[in-house]
Order: structure tokens, then sequence, then C-alpha cells
């Protein structure tokens, strides 16, 4: 049985207590996701996720997260499709948290219950089979509404979706490593471009037409002739735009200029030319880092004065303090993302991140 197991600074002594506890059982192979210290502090959320994921994916068999309390871990993991965090806190909930919901992730907190009751807890859950028959309907119909409420949410106003398809994360691995060249970069940006806006434009409107295949006539489908307009921030933005452009040819494209200051990070504008009908286009502004926010903000701001609306802000990689700057001044845009990073540096980059995108994209240095 693969076993991945995190935990935060709160859960790290109990963390490795849990591993020792576990390391040398026959059949037992278990893999530490981190965090590595106590003594520097960390967010649960990036561990939950990370664990959440590689267990959903189907990459162990099961998961076990350590915090203060093991609620923040429950809360974040069980935002991962495919995760069943259960927080538990003796063996007879842990023993229930398998046998009626199946629950693929444990959760400890380990402020809140001994090292000896933690090691009961780990040992009955790991033991305990799910029961099946009445409990399978129940379980089941968590993974219906989970599927059923995953596109609806793309909706609402204000949503940050962070896009964990294979094919996204795998090919922003590759921009990610600084040995990767300017031609792969440059592709690989377009491509990723490409496949987020591929689920973005998932609810575009069809109508009917017309249409006489080489056998009969028949009814078919075709894009009902929304108006979308591509704004790519000048000059990271422009790398997306290709491959957006090649899902969506009939879309008007505006640019943004707009450059950070290296000294003040604050965003200088130096270009602005919109479409003339943007207040009636669905807007995609496209940048691939979402650093400190204030690029992304500004340009949202210019083109509210200019009567767009409906703005949907598309970038790679964004950090947490761009995603709130955003929010804050911008609380009606949805942002897209195909990571959400740890934070920004002393020099405003986002860590991990991939560089300077611009440079990475046109090679200057
Ligand atoms: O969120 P922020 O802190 O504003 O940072 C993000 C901005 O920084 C980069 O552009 P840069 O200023 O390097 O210009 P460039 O695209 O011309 O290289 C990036 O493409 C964003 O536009
Ligand atoms: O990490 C960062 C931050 C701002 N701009 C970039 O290109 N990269």
């Amino acid at each position: 049985m693969k076993i991945l197991i995190g935990s935060d600074h709160a859960g790290y002594e109990l963390k490795q207590k849990v591993i020792a506890h576990l390391t040398g059982r026959e059949g037992l192979d278990v893999q530490d996701f981190g965090t590595d210290t106590a003594e520097v502090s960390c967010d649960y959320t990036d561990i939950a996720l990370q664990v959440g994921r590689s267990v959903a994916h189907g990459d162990a068999d099961c998961g076990i997260l350590v915090c203060g309390t093991g609620l923040g871990m429950e809360i974040a993991a069980n935002k991962v499709s495919g995760v069943y965090a259960a927080d538990c806190w003796n063996k007879e909930v842990a023993a229930l948290s398998r046998r009626h919901n199946n629950a693929n992730v444990l959760t400890l907190g380990a402020r809140v219950i001994d090292e000896p009751t933690a090691m009961e807890i780990v040992d009955t859950w790991l033991a305990t089979e799910f029961d099946g028959g009445r409990h399978v309907r129940r379980t089941q119909k968590i993974c219906a509404y989970e599927r059923s409420t995953n596109r609806a949410f793309m909706n609402d106003a204000g949503q940050v979706v962070v896009f964990d398809h294979p094919l996204v994360q795998h090919k922003l691995s590759i921009i990610r490593d600084k040995n990767t060249p300017v031609k792969t970069f440059r592709e690989t940006v377009a491509e990723i471009a490409s496949l987020m806006v591929y689920e973005i434009t998932r609810d575009l409107p069809l109508k009917m037409i017309d249409v006489e295949t080489p056998i009969t006539r028949t009814k078919a489908y075709a894009l009902a002739g929304k108006k979308l307009a591509i704004v790519p921030i000048l000059r990271a933005g422009l790398g997306m735009m290709e491959g957006v452009l090649n899902l969506i040819p009939n879309a008007k494209v505006g640019h943004i200029g707009l450059y950070r200051n290296p000294e003040t990070l604050q965003p200088v504008e130096y270009y602005c030319k919109l479409p003339g009908d943007i207040e009636e286009r669905d807007i995609f502004l496209l940048d691939p880092m979402l650093a400190t926010g204030g690029s992304s903000a500004e340009a949202i701001s210019l083109i509210k004065k200019r009567g767009g609306k409906k703005i949907s802000l598309v970038c790679l990689i964004a950090a947490p303090e761009g995603v709130s700057v955003v929010h804050e001044q911008h609380p009606d845009v949805n942002i897209f993302v195909a990571s959400l990073d740890s934070h920004l540096n002393e020099h405003g980059y986002i860590v991990p991140g991939l560089g300077d995108a611009g440079d990475r994209i046109f090679g200057t240095r």
C-alpha cells in the first residue's frame, strides 16, 4: 500500500512520528510530501492540495495529512475532486470514516490529540475496509454532485479557477524549467493558453444550422456568434495570443502595453488600443504572470474605462498576492490560472514561478 503523508509546521513533529511508526512495515510504502521543518511557517493548503491531487490521480492508495487541528487539511484536501478526507480524533471515528465514508485521506490534529491516540487512529484507519452496501449509493451521490458542480462554478463572478488538467500541468513544468530553450518555451506557452481557453469557452452558445454532408442533409451546431475579444498585455501576453486565436480565430484583438517599473513594481502604461465595440464583447485578458497584480488590475481598469464589462483574466501562473489585489479592485472578474504558486520574492517575482516571462518568450535578457 502506498501512502502519501504531509503536514504543515504545526503538524511536522507528529508527521515525523507517524512516518517512523509506519516505516519498515511490510507492504507499506510511505512517501513524505513535506513540510521539512517545524521552524518555518507554511500554508497547510499547499501540502493538502499536493497530496490530495496525487491521491485523486491514483499515484497512491491514500494520504495522511497533519496540521494543528486537522481541520484546515481536511477542508483543503476535500476541495480536490476525488478526495474524501476525514479528520479523526479517536479510533472509532477513524474506523467509521473508512467503513461508511470510504475516506481516502486521513487528517490529524497535532494540537488536539496525543501521540498514542494518533498512532491508534492511523493503525485503525489503515486496517479498516469500506463496508460497501448502502454506503456505495451515498458516496456515489457525493461523486455525482462533485462532477455536476465542477463546471458551473466557472460562471460565477469573482472566482479563481485553477486548471489541474494533466496536460496543462505537464506543460507548465516544461516552461518552469530554466533550461527550456526559447522556442520550446514560446510554443508551450501558446499550447497551455489553448488548453485553458478550450475549457473557459465550454459554455459558448450554439445555434442549429443546416449542413450538407457527402451523404445527406443534416442539422448541426455552430457557434452562435457571441462577440469575443482577446487582449494580451504587452509583451508577455503576446505569447499566449497565438494559442488562443488558434481556437477562436474570429475574436477581435486589443493590445494593452504595460511594463512594471523594476524599482517600484508599479505598472507603467505605454499603449492601449481596443476594439471599438469592446462594451459588447466577452473579453479574455491575457498575461502569463499575475505577480503583485498591479499590471493586471491596471489593465482591467483601462478596459473598464473604455466600456468593457465582462472580463476574464487568463494567466499561467499567479501569486496569491496578485489574486487578492485583482479581486479587491475588480471583484467581478474571474481569474483562470494553470497554477497558484506560493508567494512573491523580495523582487516581486513569483516563487517558484518561471522567471521573467517576457524575457523567456522573446529571448531577451
Ligand atoms: O503582477 P505584476 O507585479 O504587475 O507583474 C506581472 C507583469 O510583469 C510582467 O511584465 P513586465 O513588466 O516584465 O513586462 P514585459 O511583459 O514587457 O516583459 C508580466 O508579463 C506581467 O505583465
Ligand atoms: O515572476 C514574475 C513576476 C513578474 N513578471 C514575470 O515575468 N515574472
